[in-house]
C-alpha cells in the first residue's frame, strides 16, 4: 500500500499488508440469481439434517458463522418442511433495522410481496397480513404480544436470533418461552387425551441462534438442549490488526478509510464507531478531505447510521451505491449483527462501543446512561462478519492482535446493567414477579427495587407491590411507563389531545429540534417563534401546531423549506404523527377520550407531565444549581434547551445526559406546588 492519506498523515500499519495485496487476486465469481445463492450457502448442505433435529427436539441451539445463512434460511426451511403448521414462524431480532431488512430479503428470495407470506413487526411499524407465515419481529414487540396472548399461541416456532446480545427483552423471552413451552405441551397433551377438546394450543418449538454464543450455557438452561453447528462461511474475511495501538480512534478511522479509498479496489466501507457524536465528527472530516482529492479519484458518499436516525434515513445504507462512487457507512453497533449491507467489502472496526448502564443512586445517578467502552470479542467477530457477505471481505481492526486477545468474551447481559421498570410492569401484567422468574442470569436486586419504587411512585403498583388498574392501563401504551402515566394523568386535567402530541414527539426516534452546535445562535432565533416561556415541552407543541397550520396550505417542497428555515426535523414530525395515531387508538381501547383539549393548556399539560416526571425533576438551590428532587445529583440545564441559563424554582425533564456534567434535556419550568400530592412518597410542601 502506498502513502496517499490526506493531510500527509503517517499511514497506519496493519499486521499483514502483504496478504492484503495478494488477496485481491481472488475473484468473487459471477453474480447468480437468488435461488442459486440460497443453495450455495453453507447451511444449505445441512438442511435435511437440521430439519430432522428440529423436529426431534423441543429446543435447538444453532451455532454458525456469520453469513452462513442462519437468519434468512432456517425460517424458510421450517416453512418448506411444513413445521409452521397452522401458525407462524417468528424470528426475533434485537434491532428494528435487522427485522425490517431481513424480512425484505426473505420476501425477495421467496418472490413474494413484503407483508404477504413474509412480514415484520417492530414498534410503531408492522407490515404483515392474514397470510403471513414468517414474521421477523423485534424482541420488544414479541414481549408486547405476550401481554395479549400469554402463550404466544399464534406461533408454532419461535427463533431467538442473535441471542448472544442478551438484551433485556431477549432474556425476558428466553425465560418466558421456557415456561410457555411447558404449558403448551401440557395443553396439547390434554387435547390429545380429550381433556380440553376445544383447545387450539399446539406444542411450541424454540430455536436459539447466533454466531457467537455460549451454547453450553443456553443448552443447560433449556434442559440440556441439542446444540448444532453449521460449518463454514460462504466467503472468507481477511482480518488485519494495527501493528501498534492507536490513541485516537476517530483519527485512525479517518486515515484507514482513505488508505482503503485510495489504494484498494472498489467496494463499500463500513466503519464502526461508538456513537452519534463521533459519527457526525468523522462524517464532516471525511467529506472535507474527500473534496480535496484529485478529480480522478472516485467520489465518496457518506451515510451515517445510528439508532436515533429516522428509519427512512437509515434505509439509505441499503440503496445501491451510484456508479463511480464509494459508499462509506459510519455506524454504531446497530449495524453489527444480522444485517447484510449490499456492496460492503471493507469493515473498519474502532474497537469501541457505547454501553447502556444503569447508574445507581449511590453513584449519583438513578438513570440509564451510555458510556464508551471497549467492545467484546463477540462484537469484534460480528463486526468482521459484516464484510464477506457477497464476496471475499476485509476487516481492519484499529487495535492490535494482543488487544483483541485481551477483550472480554461477551458483554454483561442487559438485565444486569439496565433499568428494569418496563419489564417489571410487563411481568406484573402477566401475573409474575421479576424476582421469581427463572432467568438465565438473575437481575441485580437493587435494580429490581429501583424499578418497583418507580412503578409505585407513578401509581402502577400499590403498597404491597400489587398491580393497580392504573398500572394495567399504563402497560397498554407502547411507550415507557412514565410517558403512559402522563397520558393517563392528562385525562383528569382535560388536555389529552395536547399531551399525546407532545408524547408522540418524545417517542420519535429522533429529536424535533435540530441541535447543530456551531449554529446555536441561528437556531435560537428561528426557534424564538415557537418559544413558550415554560420551556421545551410546550415549545415543542407550539412548533408542531405551527407546522400543521402551515402544512394545510403549503406543498411538499415549501413544507420542507419551512422546516429547514426553522431547524425542525420534518421526519420526526411525520413519525410522531404516526405514533400519535397509535396512541389515540390505545386511548380508545382503555376508555380515554383523546379529543379532550384545553384552550389555555399550560397548567393542565405541565401538571400532567409533573405526575409522570416526578422522578425526573430538580429544585433550584440557593447556590444557583439544580438538585434532583428524588436523588442526589446536581444537574445542569442542557445548552440546547429553551431554558438554558435560566434560573427557575423547579424543573421537570425528559432525560439526563451524562458527559462532563449531568445535563437535563427536554426541560420545563413548573411551580413547586405542582409536586404536592403527586406521589405518596413526597413530604408535603416539597
Ligand atoms: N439483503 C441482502 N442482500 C444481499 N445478500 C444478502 C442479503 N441478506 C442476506 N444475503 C446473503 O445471504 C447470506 C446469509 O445471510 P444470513 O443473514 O442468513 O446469515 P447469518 O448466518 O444469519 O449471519 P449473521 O450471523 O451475520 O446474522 C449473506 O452472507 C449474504 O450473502
Amino acid at each position: 500500500m502506498s502513502l496517499h492519506t490526506p493531510r500527509k498523515k503517517p499511514r497506519i500499519h496493519f499486521d499483514d499488508d502483504e496478504g492484503l495485496r495478494k488477496s485481491h487476486s481472488t475473484s468473487s465469481g459471477p453474480s447468480s440469481p437468488l435461488q442459486k445463492q440460497r443453495e450455495q450457502l453453507p447451511i444449505a448442505k445441512g438442511r435435511d439434517a437440521l430439519i430432522r433435529e428440529i423436529r426431534e427436539n423441543d429446543v435447538t441451539i444453532l451455532l454458525g458463522e456469520t453469513g452462513s445463512g442462519k437468519t434468512t434460511q432456517v425460517p424458510q426451511y421450517l416453512l418448506e418442511a411444513g413445521m409452521a403448521g397452522k401458525g407462524m414462524v417468528a424470528v426475533t431480532q434485537p434491532r428494528r433495522v435487522a427485522a425490517t431488512s431481513l424480512a425484505a430479503r426473505v420476501a425477495a428470495e421467496r418472490g413474494v410481496k413484503l407483508g404477504s407470506l413474509v412480514g415484520y413487526s417492530v414498534r410503531f411499524d408492522e407490515v404483515c397480513g392474514a397470510d403471513t407465515k414468517i414474521k421477523y419481529v423485534s424482541d420488544g414487540m414479541l414481549v408486547r404480544e405476550l401481554l395479549s396472548d400469554p402463550l404466544l399461541s399464534r406461533y408454532s416456532v419461535i427463533v431467538l436470533d442473535e441471542a448472544h446480545e442478551r438484551t433485556l427483552r431477549t432474556d425476558f423471552l428466553i425465560a418466558s418461552l421456557k415456561s410457555i413451552q411447558v404449558k403448551r405441551k401440557q395443553a396439547a397433551d390434554g387435547k390429545r387425551k380429550g381433556k380440553s377438546p376445544s383447545s387450539e394450543i399446539n406444542p411450541l418449538k424454540i430455536i436459539v441462534m447466533s454466531a457467537t454464543l455460549d451454547a453450553e450455557k443456553f443448552s443447560r438452561f433449556y434442559h440440556n438442549a441439542r446444540i448444532l453447528y453449521v460449518k463454514g462461511r460462504q466467503h472468507p474475511v481477511k482480518i488485519f490488526h494495527t501493528a501498534v495501538s492507536q490513541t485516537d480512534y476517530v483519527e485512525s478511522a479517518l486515515r484507514a478509510f482513505f488508505q482503503i479509498h485510495l489504494d484498494q479496489p472498489p467496494g463499500d466501507v463500513l466503519i464502526f464507531l461508538p456513537g452519534q457524536e463521533d459519527i457526525e465528527s468523522l462524517e464532516k472530516t471525511i467529506i472535507s478531505h474527500a473534496k480535496r482529492l484529485p478529480v480522478s479519484v472516485t467520489n465518496v458518499l457518506v451515510c451515517p447510521m445510528y439508532a436515533s436516525l429516522p428509519p427512512s434515513q437509515q434505509a439509505r445504507i441499503f440503496s445501491a451505491t451510484p456508479s463511480k462512487m464509494r459508499k462509506c457507512i459510519l455506524a454504531t453497533n446497530i449495524a453489527e449483527t444480522s444485517i447484510t449491507i449490499p456492496g460492503v467489502k471493507y469493515v473498519i472496526d474502532t474497537g469501541k462501543c457505547k454501553e447502556k448502564r444503569y447508574l445507581s443512586k449511590d453513584t449519583g445517578g438513578g438513570f440509564d446512561t451510555l458510556l464508551t467502552r471497549d467492545i467484546t470479542k463477540a462484537s469484534a467477530l460480528q463486526r468482521a462478519g459484516r464484510a464477506g457477505r457477497e464476496g471475499p471481505g476485509f476487516c481492519f481492526r484499529l487495535y492490535t492482535e494482543e488487544a483483541f486477545n485481551n477483550l472480554a468474551a461477551s458483554l454483561e447481559p442487559e438485565i444486569r446493567r439496565c433499568s428494569l421498570t418496563q419489564s417489571v410492569l410487563e411481568l406484573k401484567c402477566l401475573g409474575q414477579d421479576l424476582e421469581t422468574v427463572e432467568f438465565m442470569d438473575p437481575p441485580d436486586i437493587n435494580s429490581v427495587i429501583a424499578a418497583l419504587k418507580t412503578l409505585w411512585i407513578i401509581g402502577a403498583l400499590g403498597n404491597s407491590n400489587e398491580l393497580t388498574p392504573l398500572g394495567r392501563q399504563m402497560a397498554s401504551f407502547p411507550v415507557e411507563p412514565y410517558l403512559a402515566r402522563i397520558i393517563l394523568a392528562s385525562s383528569a386535567h382535560g388536555c389529552t389531545s395536547e399531551v399525546i402530541d407532545i408524547v408522540s414527539l418524545l417517542s420519535s426516534s429522533s429529536s424535533l429540534f435540530l441541535d447543530i452546535s456551531d449554529q446555536r445562535d441561528a437556531i435560537a432565533s428561528a426557534r424564538s417563534k415557537f418559544r413558550h416561556p415554560s420551556g421545551d415541552h410546550l415549545t415543542m407543541l407550539n412548533a408542531l401546531r405551527a407546522y400543521q397550520e402551515m402544512a394545510e396550505t403549503e406543498n411538499k417542497s415549501s413544507r420542507k423549506e419551512w422546516c429547514k428555515q426553522h431547524f425542525l426535523n420534518e421526519r420526526t414530525i411525520a413519525e410522531a404523527l404516526k405514533i400519535r395515531d397509535q396512541l389515540r387508538s390505545t386511548c380508545g381501547r382503555v376508555g380515554l377520550d383523546w379529543r379532550a383539549s384545553k384552550k389555555d393548556s399550560e397548567e393542565p399539560v405541565l401538571r400532567s407531565f409533573t405526575v409522570g416526571l416526578v422522578q425526573q425533576s430538580a429544585l433550584l438551590q440557593p447556590d444557583g444549581s439544580y438538585k434532583q428532587l428524588m436523588g442526589h445529583s446536581v444537574v445542569k440545564i442542557h445548552p440546547g434547551s429553551t431554558l438554558a441559563d435560566k434560573k427557575v424554582p423547579a424543573i421537570i425533564f425528559d432525560e439526563l445526559v451524562y458527559t462532563n456534567h449531568i445535563y437535563a434535556r427536554g426541560v420545563s419550568s413548573v411551580p413547586r406546588s405542582y409536586f404536592n400530592g403527586v406521589t405518596p412518597a413526597l413530604p408535603n410542601g416539597s
